[in-house]
């Protein structure tokens, strides 16, 4: 099944309306147009900042065991994770193997260990704190553990882009559920709705941010090009409102915390002694933040919080865990960045909460120097996500223009770009009036801030269908309609008895011949799948075009 498809059977495009101006949700004070004037002025400085020595190296554990199912298969023996974007992988050349595709460039990886001068050089520029190990587990929404673990890996990230890799199927598919599972919290408290939808929306914007940046940095396989792919990103993410205010709503979390350690920031002496630059790019991208982005008091405000945080920390500590379930190395190195990057954001600004100047600096001090990177990384992510989703909408404002204005029934008529130009309904109120809502976990599309404001009109209404033919069967709740209809229905069987008849001779001709050239190929010592194979040449075809 083609991911169209599956994207089609989900309507979940109708459930909001987002206007550019208004708040991309309750929790924060700022607009979507807001956030894109403030990504367009800090994106130079923070894409330097990534590429920067420090921040362009992050160490993981490519060979952990998966812990929470047994999972041997290893990355994409089973073809079928494959199958639903690119039709007949096998055919494809070797560079274009998912294995290849999702692994990692071989000479930016680096054992650790080794006394190699890549690790050398990161531990120098760091303080004795940010290298070892932080003595505080309560505290850390992930595994810190992985960076300091003889089987790590040191990795580059600027020579493994995060991009297409053909990574699909079951397997990705039970990622992802498992993922959306663990937002069933255990206590059912209403006033966790709020920590309820956050987590939900942290998870779907990360969905959302991968499934944009693989349109984005999509593999042509019929002209061999990396670029973007319009059609690819409106049914992941472009169809799909939530999704894309999940990526803003995100894009404020991480910000909010990179905003609350930047005064104490100042105090790292970590990276100067590579490039002196770093730390001006750094507070060139902090100082354009504001405090009023994201609201994190909202969170756990009240008594039963501090369970709920416990809860909520442990929740999304296994999140960061299912990456080792995931084999295409690829895309678990973007997915341990990401996870560890938004548990630094969370403990930042769930576990600052003290009054006192050097508690708070302390906290930041023992962050290790790989929350530090993935944090910085993960808001580029973001970052770039949204940069691409600007391209986007005007790659759909060319198409839907160069069509006359008629969009493509692979558009949704509610998608993002569509309703953007409309005065919709605030996504902020709708996530009030939703707050009590259960998501389902099962269908993991359905989010519990967004409301059904579905207008019936709005639905469909510049797609053109064929008007409908008046048949004569539309006269069948009469007796002589019925009289008609039953007998065109024996017409109809006739005709088609005589043509079975009539047909007869061709199709014997036909199955004659199959036999005989069968019969010939066994004879002559030709493997019978020959035959398949030749018919099925020049069917390299994406689903998606
Ligand atoms: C950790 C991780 C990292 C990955 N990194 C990459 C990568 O770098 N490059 C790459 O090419 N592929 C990557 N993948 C695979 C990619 O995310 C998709 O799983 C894959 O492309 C198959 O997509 P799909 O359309 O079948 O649906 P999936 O994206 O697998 O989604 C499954 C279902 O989830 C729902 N859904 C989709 N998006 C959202 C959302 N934002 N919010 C809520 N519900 C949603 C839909 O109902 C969908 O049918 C990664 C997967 C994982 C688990």
């Amino acid at each position: 099944e083609s991911s169209i498809e599956q994207t089609a059977v989900h309507d979940s495009t109708n459930f909001c309306k987002i206007n550019k101006d208004e708040v991309i949700g309750s929790t924060c004070d700022v607009t979507f147009k807001e956030i894109n004037e403030i990504n367009a002025k800090i994106r130079p400085d923070l894409l330097s900042l990534v590429h920067s020595d420090f921040f362009k190296y992050f160490k993981l554990n490519l060979y952990k065991q998966c812990p929470f199912w047994n999972d041997n298969n290893g990355y994409c023996v089973n073809r079928a994770c494959a199958v639903d974007v690119i039709e007949d992988w096998e055919k494809l050349p070797e560079y274009w193997q998912p294995e290849v595709l999702g692994g990692l460039a071989d000479e930016s990886v680096e054992v650790d260990g080794s006394k190699d001068d890549e690790c050398a050089f990161l531990d120098q520029l760091c303080d004795k704190a940010r290298n070892g190990i932080v003595d505080q587990p309560d505290f850390n929404y992930c595994d810190v553990g992985d960076f300091h673990n003889n089987e790590s890996v040191l990795v580059d990230l600027t020579a493994n882009p995060e991009r297409f890799t053909g990574y699909g199927g079951d397997q990705s598919s039970q990622i992802w559920s498992s993922i959306y599972r663990e937002n069933c919290f255990s206590s059912d408290h209403e006033d966790q709705c709020l920590a309820k939808d956050a987590f939900y929306r942290l998870v779907s914007g990360l969905h959302a941010s991968i499934g944009t940046h693989l349109s984005n940095d999509y593999l042509n396989t019929e002209t061999a090009k990396w670029g973007p792919n319009l059609d690819l990103f409106m049914a992941r993410v472009g169809n799909f409102p939530d999704r894309v205010a999940n990526i803003y709503f995100n894009y404020a979390v991480v910000a909010k915390a990179l905003w609350k350690i930047q005064p104490y920031l100042a105090h790292l002496d970590f990276c100067n002694a590579y490039h002196e630059d770093v730390k001006s790019m750094i507070e060139s991208v902090v100082s354009n933040l504001d405090s009023k982005i994201f609201n994190e008091n909202l969170l756990f405000q009240d008594q039963i919080s501090s369970s709920l945080k416990d809860d909520f920390r442990t929740r999304f500590k296994n999140v960061t865990t299912i990456m080792d379930c995931v084999h295409c190395d690829r895309c678990r190195l973007w997915g341990k960045v990401q996870t560890t990057g938004y548990a630094t954001g969370l403990k930042i600004l769930f576990e600052i909460d003290s009054e006192d100047e050097a508690a708070r600096q302390n906290v930041v001090d023992k962050l290790t120097k790989y929350e530090l990177i993935a944090l910085f990384n993960t808001f580029d992510r973001l970052s770039k996500s949204i940069e691409s989703i600007n391209n986007f909408e005007k790659m759909y404002n060319e198409k839907v223009q160069s069509t006359g204005g008629r969009i493509l029934s692979l558009f949704k008529s509610n998608n993002f770009f569509k309703i953007l130009g409309n005065a919709g309904k605030s996504l902020s109120s709708s996530l009030i009036s939703n707050s009590s809502e259960e998501p389902n976990t099962q269908d993991v599309t359905a989010t519990s801030s967004i409301t059904k404001t579905e207008t019936p009109e709005a639905k469909f209404q510049d797609l053109k269908l064929p008007t409908k033919k008046v048949t004569k069967k539309a006269s069948k709740n009469t007796l002589g309609g019925a009289w008609h209809t039953e007998i065109n229905n024996v017409k109809e069987a006739f005709i088609f008895l005589g043509k079975s008849y009539l047909n007869l001779p061709r199709t014997l001709a036909r199955m004659a011949l199959f036999k005989l050239s069968r019969a010939w190929n066994n004879f002559v010592g030709v493997p019978n799948y020959v035959n398949e194979v030749e018919n099925n040449s020049n069917t390299y075809q994406l689903n998606i075009n």
